[in-house]
């Protein structure tokens, strides 16, 4: 569904360049649920603004189901806004219309996309839990009902993919916990592909698969162990619990070494890499010039 390969993304504003992404690799399949995790600034807002369309690349590929993103005109863009995507934000004002109610907020996107379909409208609220409030108006609704409109809106247009970011950033855990069942829900009965972008390890755990970005690069993958594991039953399941941890190798055999790695064994800017016939081991240099006992 999702093919990132190389992608990068350049910010220039007063001659700065910000490098957000620096040549990212990134496979998402159809029908798949996985998160993306990392720090402050590491570049996961910038790719999900990528994949929906609202910010283009500077290079790389970067291709979603037909679409090949870094070609695509600006009239097929907002095609493809309409129909393949769907949206959903921490701060849900930007999807929402508050002198509406609950079903007009809706309605509003198929009547725009011309694909009115009021049953559909219904079942999408009576879906997240809102059935008996989708004739309130917004500013009747708290803030966790109001990211459950924004999750029935951002499916409205029948889209192959959900992106979200930060979908739970400002809810409580039992909200948080509700809106991954919808997510969960979603997912298998509609199968739509969904990519969540989140700093909570916590909802990462319920996932099918992480993959962790660093300094605007695919680090590690954490791929859940068990595929028949059912992570919407209650319990709490920890990331290390449920998931095996990859670290990401590219086509050019390039990967990333943790930074308090590096700085551990005191690695600077080169390191001494040797394969013993089942293991390759990365050392500083510098430890390896005291050692004078060769103990392998
Ligand atoms: N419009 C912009 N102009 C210039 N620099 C930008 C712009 N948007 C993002 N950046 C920079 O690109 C880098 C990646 O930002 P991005 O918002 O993608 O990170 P993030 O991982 O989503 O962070 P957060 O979790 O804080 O939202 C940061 O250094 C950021 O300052």
């Amino acid at each position: 569904m999702i093919e990132c390969e190389g992608l990068v993304k350049i910010f220039k504003s007063d001659n700065i360049e910000v490098v957000a992404l620096q040549g990212l690799n990134i496979q998402v399949k159809k029908g798949e649920m996985m998160a993306i995790i990392g720090n402050s600034g590491s570049g996961k807002s910038t790719l999900l603004n990528i994949l929906g369309g609202l910010d283009r690349p500077s290079a790389g590929q970067v291709r979603v189901g037909e679409w090949n993103l870094l070609k695509i005109t600006d009239e097929q863009l907002v095609e493809y806004k309409r129909k393949t995507v769907g949206f959903i934000w921490q701060n849900n004002a930007r999807n929402l219309l508050p002198y509406l109610t609950a079903i007009e907020n809706v309605e509003m996107p198929m009547l725009l996309s011309g694909n009115y379909d009021k049953q559909y409208a219904r079942q999408l609220l009576e879906w997240v839990g809102l059935g008996h409030r989708m004739h309130n108006k917004l500013h009747q609704l708290s803030g966790g009902e109001q990211q459950r409109v924004a999750i029935a809106i951002s499916l409205a247009n029948r889209p192959q993919m959900l992106l979200a970011d930060e979908p739970t950033g400002s809810v409580d855990t039992q909200t948080c916990d509700m809106i991954m069942d919808i997510f969960r829900r979603m997912n298998r009965e509609l199968g739509v592909t969904i990519v969540i972008v989140t700093h909570d390890l916590s909802l990462a755990s319920k996932v099918d698969r992480v993959v962790a970005i660093r300094d605007g690069l695919t680090s590690t993958e954490f791929v859940k162990r068990n595929p028949n594991l059912d992570l919407s039953a209650p319990g709490n399941h920890k990331m290390q619990d449920v998931h095996e941890e990859y670290v990401v190798v590219d086509r050019a055999g390039r990967l990333q070494v943790p930074k308090d790695f590096l700085a551990a064994l005191q690695i600077d800017n080169k390191a001494s890499m040797e394969f013993d016939g089942e293991k390759i081991l990365i050392r500083s240099p510098k430890l390896l010039e005291g050692n004078t006992n060769d103990d392998n």
